[in-house]
């Protein structure tokens, strides 16, 4: 998964940047329009107005889809996989575009804004690993070449994994990949919420944030989601009702439509599609009355599914010496020891400083292009 040298990263890299460069001039969705202008956003208020698409010579995907998503924000999109999530957040990036109806960011229509403007201010923790062979820090950094150490701390504390980085020989100059650490799928999940965080979008855009991340950790993040991302406009994707359930909006998807929209207990209460998504959620059971209506003992109930398998950093046979010492560091303990110490839990609250995904971000290249 990981590439053999920085030079390959290099190369990547630079082909990150040569394969958007194409993927504008082919697709002519993403072509900017002559007198395309810079977006300018300052409230971060998102709207669909009576949006359809479809995928070239495929069926209509949404039909006349209105929503409208106030600044600071959260808003969610669930449904079983295919359902058509990824599909509406890809219509905000402009990865493809509108068949009917405008998309605007602070009233701006986004096919009448230059792509790259567009990106630079909507930060993505994408469904995608894409990590290079270099330090934790400059992985991280990657969403905002300018963002400061300190930042980046803050961002990590937030996703409880600031302890645990802290505790290998290198810190955060630790290596990913070959001759370093390589994080659990989970780990990566939460070292990409902590791009995202550093990131400068006032709309950031979070897919399937916290798949593969045990129940409890992902709990513990989202409750903090506004203080994750204070004052930004947040549009979050997930198949799991669990990870959604803390939006202050919720649109449910099926068939590639949305059948259902509002609160977690408004949604909870209609016994739609939303609560058959929530049931099997919770290991097949039936929600109590009382869980209907409250998420957090909802998820106090909640098994704290593949916790048991996150046991530690699973490390290369070569990396091991890296940890201080050979006493293994439990992600769980980390984030108690952290949670309980309240100049942590400060920073964490008065975390966020903004940061600009670049447009070559790998997160816009096409995976056929990646080579990881
Ligand atoms: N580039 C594409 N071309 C044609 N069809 C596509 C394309 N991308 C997605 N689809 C189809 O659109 C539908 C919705 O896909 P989408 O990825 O939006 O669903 P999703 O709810 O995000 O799924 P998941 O949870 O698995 O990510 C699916 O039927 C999918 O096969």
């Amino acid at each position: 998964q990981f590439l053999q040298s920085g030079v390959r990263a290099f190369v990547t890299s630079f082909l990150s940047v040569h394969c958007l460069i194409e993927n504008s001039i082919q697709a002519p969705g993403l072509r900017d329009e002559l007198d395309a202008k810079t977006l300018v956003v300052d409230q971060g208020i998102v709207e669909l107005k009576n949006v359809s698409f479809g995928y070239c010579g495929q069926k209509e995907l949404l039909s006349e889809l209105d929503l409208k998503v106030h600044s600071g924000q959260t808003v969610a999109l669930v449904g079983e996989s295919g359902s058509g999530k990824t599909s509406i957040l890809n219509l905000l990036l402009r990865i493809c575009d509108s068949t009917q109806g405008k998309v605007l960011i602070d009233e701006q229509d986004i096919q009448q804004v230059t792509v790259e403007s567009l990106r630079a201010n909507i930060g993505v923790v994408p469904q995608e690993k894409i990590w290079f062979h270099n330090t934790i820090m400059d992985n991280i950094r990657y969403a905002n070449s300018s963002v400061q150490d300190e930042q980046i701390y803050k961002a990590c504390i937030a996703v409880g994994l600031h302890g645990l980085i802290s505790s290998l020989k290198n810190g955060y100059k630790t290596i990913m990949g070959e001759g370093g650490v390589r994080p659990s799928t989970g780990e990566l999940r939460r070292l990409a919420i902590a791009r995202g965080v550093v990131s400068a979008g006032k709309v950031v855009i979070l897919d399937e944030p916290t798949s593969n991340v045990d129940s409890r950790t992902e709990y513990r993040i989202l409750r903090n989601i506004k203080a994750l991302f204070p004052g930004r406009t947040v549009l979050i994707a997930s198949n799991r009702p669990s990870t959604t359930a803390h939006a202050d909006h919720i649109l449910v998807l099926r068939h590639e439509s949305v059948v259902e929209q509002g609160t977690h207990a408004s949604l909870m209460s209609k016994g739609g599609h939303y609560y058959s998504l929530w049931s099997r959620g919770v290991g097949g059971k039936r929600p109590t009355s009382h869980q209907k209506h409250s998420y957090p003992n909802e998820m106090a109930t909640y098994e704290s599914e593949g916790a048991k398998s996150l046991k530690n950093i699973p490390l290369g046979e070569n990396a091991r010496s890296q940890l201080k010492s050979h006493k293994p560091t439990y992600m769980n303990e980390t984030l108690d020891r952290h949670e309980n110490n309240p100049a942590e839990h400060n920073a964490t609250e008065s975390m966020m400083e903004r940061g600009i995904w670049r447009p070559d971000a790998p997160e816009f290249v096409p995976s056929s292009a990646r080579e990881f």
